[in-house]
């Protein structure tokens, strides 16, 4: 093993074998008595990297990749099926916290088997206990059995312990999932002094954010194999614009689903419509004179997107049809969160747009400039109405789409601004 490396891992792959059911009914019990039905699952093709002493490491991939797996082969929860992994230094780990925990054991008294797990004295474990008390900012429930936690208390011992057993290599699973809010702050917190201290670290994180704060490499884990290995801000923007892409394929189809239901409902609806709104679509009602058939999202290439990143531009481009003349039209829009709060709304009458009537089917669009919405899932809901007020065609929840960012900043709106000292 190189002396400059924590951490080397070499060609390493990965099964799980994983045994189906053999059923509830008899017949099927029977059926498969003589047989363990059973798939191999390959987690891990063949993944190698080395993580430096000292250095921050940082590993992403959409769920079920394989991060964690990775981590318990790093902690030695198991093993390997091909390939080695070395280890330099003393490791602690957050992944399975408090699993060595004993119920009926008081606080002070796990402190004291957890601490050992990781192998410290008696003699080490008193001269810490002062500080991973502290920390955990439990005194007062000290001497309780731990049965008698909630969860949060649980897991915040255990975190206290894990972190001050002054390890070489500290491995952490989606660290910020301890605790409430002021602890998780601390913890962070805590973690960057860790690191600071050199201690070597290994983190499982969804938070691009986090890692960004603490790592200094980022490795992404797909399809079983390394994708990316690099600086976060090389790394993340890739694993961005490929997580949008993915999000992209689910809201077409979610889009497509909505066109199709709504075709469906206008084919059913037929010349109903005339009566304005139906009590079984409470989505979309008017007067059917005019009505929106189609509803595209453009990019800055005007390429249909339903995923844009916060701050780029978006044209909204609605194909009608016209059944009957509508005199002085007005075209709306609405964007809406998921809560249901509007978060911008508009038409061509607020926008003072001179008057027009629609005769024949045609496309109105709007260009929004630049769409500071953070990130989140949107709904559009299009409006057609006649100017006195009268809906033609209400069109509610058109369109979903989805805004994504690498800023950690939050609310429901990016404000441009800038720092000054
Ligand atoms: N003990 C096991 N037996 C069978 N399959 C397992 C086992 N542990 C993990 N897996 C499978 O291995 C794959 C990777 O799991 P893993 O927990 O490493 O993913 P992950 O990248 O950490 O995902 P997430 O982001 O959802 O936490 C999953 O398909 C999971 O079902």
């Amino acid at each position: 093993m190189d002396k400059g490396n924590a951490i080397e891992v070499k060609d390493v792959k990965k099964k799980f074998r994983v045994y189906f059911d053999k059923g509830n009914q008899l017949k099927e019990r029977l059926l498969f008595r003589s047989r363990n039905r059973y798939e191999d699952r390959w987690v891990l093709n063949g993944i190698s990297f080395n993580v430096k002493k000292g250095e921050a490491v940082g590993l992403i991939g959409h769920n079920g990749c394989g991060k964690s797996t990775t981590l318990k082969l790093l902690t030695r929860i198991m093993y390997p099926t091909e390939g080695t992994i070395e280890l330099s230094g003393r490791v602690s780990s957050l992944i399975e916290l408090g699993a060595g925990f004993h119920p009926d054991m008081s606080g002070r008294e796990n402190i004291y088997t957890n601490a050992s797990i990781f192998g410290l004295t008696k003699k080490e474990i008193d001269e810490r206990m002062d500080d991973i008390v502290e920390f955990s900012e439990m005194e007062q429930f000290l001497d309780n059995p731990v049965r008698t936690y909630s969860s949060g208390m649980y897991m915040r011992l255990a975190f206290s312990v894990a972190i001050n057993v002054n390890a070489d290599i500290l491995l952490i699973d989606e660290i910020l999932a301890v605790g409430d809010i002021n602890f998780q702050a601390k913890c962070f917190n805590k973690l960057k002094e860790i690191k600071a201290q050199g201690t070597t670290i290994v983190i499982v994180s969804h938070s691009l954010g986090q890692i960004e704060q603490i790592c200094d490499r980022t490795i992404w884990i797909d399809g079983g194999k390394i994708k990316a290995d690099g600086k976060p801000r090389d790394v993340h923007p890739e694993y961005m614009d490929f997580m949008g892409q993915k999000r992209q394929v689910i809201a077409e189809k979610e889009n497509a689903r909505k066109e199709e239901k709504s075709g469906k409902k206008a084919g059913e609806r037929g010349e109903d419509a005339e009566s304005g709104e139906s009590g079984e679509d409470k989505k979309r009602w008017g007067n059917g004179h005019a009505r929106i058939n189609k509803v595209r999202l453009l990019d800055e290439q005007g390429k249909s997107q339903s995923a844009f990143a916060t701050g780029s531009p978006i044209t909204i481009e609605m194909d009608y049809s016209v059944r009957q003349k509508v005199e002085d039209a007005v075209f709306g829009i609405g964007i809406f969160n998921q809560n249901g709060q509007q978060v911008y709304g508009t038409n061509t009458r607020i926008d003072q747009m001179d008057e027009f009537a629609l005769e024949k089917d045609g496309t109105m669009s709007v260009h929004l400039d630049q769409v500071n919405l953070l990130p989140g899932i949107y709904l559009l809901d299009i409006a057609i109405e006649s100017q006195v007020g009268v809906p033609v065609d209400y069109f509610r929840e058109a369109y979903t789409f989805e805004m994504y960012s690498q800023i950690g900043d939050v609310g429901i709106v990016r404000l441009n601004h800038q720092w000054k000292i």
